[in-house]
């Protein structure tokens, strides 16, 4: 199995594209949703959190008030760093679960889809492939602030919390311009997806051929054995 790191920056269209290639059959696994996992009241991640933010940071229910988080850790480097040491480990783990889970089930190749791919780089060592959903800085700004209801000046400190997304590009081994139409985006997915099967069916044929030589190899050295004995 191999493993398909899919990034971008905020609102750059990360699940867009990851409902695309859900669409398309490809199994993925999502950053965002393990990290919502890993904060469920109670859990060690959670109880780390509450002892260092305080409990102002509780909704009525127990559970975390991730808008109020939010604001906090975009405004603070420090904090922000302060979460990230808490949360990482514990989504590092659950998406190894996972990706486990998928390998159990004999799938080819799972998608990985998470924001801070380059920042952390933990996870780089794995992949085989790395995708980024790039727009243009002006397009980001208006999606994020249109989508979350922010401020221009909270969504560029949210953006600036990021690797430049120019950056992220360079960094990549495909890249997928989500500037246009999702129309547009969709024709790049089918591209992306149709060379991730390829290059799964190129594994299967090498598994197979690599196989094949070394039950061939044993073979041929038993029938030496046996007329040399
Ligand atoms: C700050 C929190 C509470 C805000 O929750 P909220 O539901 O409003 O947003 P959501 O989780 O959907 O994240 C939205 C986007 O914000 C960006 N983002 C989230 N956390 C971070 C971070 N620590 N640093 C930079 N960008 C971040 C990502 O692009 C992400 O896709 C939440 O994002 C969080 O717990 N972040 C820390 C864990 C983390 O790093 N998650 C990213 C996946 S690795
Ligand atoms: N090609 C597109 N055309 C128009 N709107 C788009 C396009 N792609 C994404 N959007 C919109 O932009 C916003 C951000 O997209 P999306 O939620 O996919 O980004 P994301 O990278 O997953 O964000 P986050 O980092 O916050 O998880 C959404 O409101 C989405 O509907």
């Amino acid at each position: 199995m191999f493993l398909v790191g899919l990034t971008g920056g905020i609102a750059s269209g990360k699940s867009t594209v990851s409902s695309q290639l859900k669409e398309l059959g490809c199994p993925v696994i999502d950053a965002d949703v393990a990290a919502r996992k890993v904060v469920e009241p109670q859990s060690p991640a959670y109880r780390l959190i509450v002892q260092h933010f305080g409990q102002e940071i509780l909704l009525d229910n127990g559970e975390i008030d991730r808008q109020n988080l939010g604001q906090i850790i975009f405004s603070s480097p420090k904090k922000r760093r302060l979460l990230n040491s808490i949360t990482h480990p514990e989504i590092h783990k659950e998406m190894f679960k996972q990706i486990l889970l998928y390998f159990i089930k004999g799938y080819g190749y799972v998608v990985l889809d998470v924001p801070l791919l380059f920042e952390t780089r933990r996870l780089t060592r794995f992949l085989t492939h790395t995708v980024v959903v790039y727009c243009d800085p002006a397009t980001q700004l208006s999606r994020l602030t249109q989508r979350d209801g922010l401020s221009q000046e909270e969504a560029e400190q949210r953006i600036g919390a990021q690797m430049p997304l120019k950056e992220k590009r360079r960094l990549a081994s495909h890249v997928i311009e989500n500037s246009g139409s999702h129309e547009d985006t969709h024709r790049q997915v089918l591209r992306l997806h149709t060379k991730l099967e390829d290059f799964m069916e190129f594994l299967v044929v090498r598994a197979v051929a690599v196989a094949a030589v070394a039950g061939l190899s044993s073979l041929f050295l038993y029938t030496v054995r046996l007329l040399v004995s």
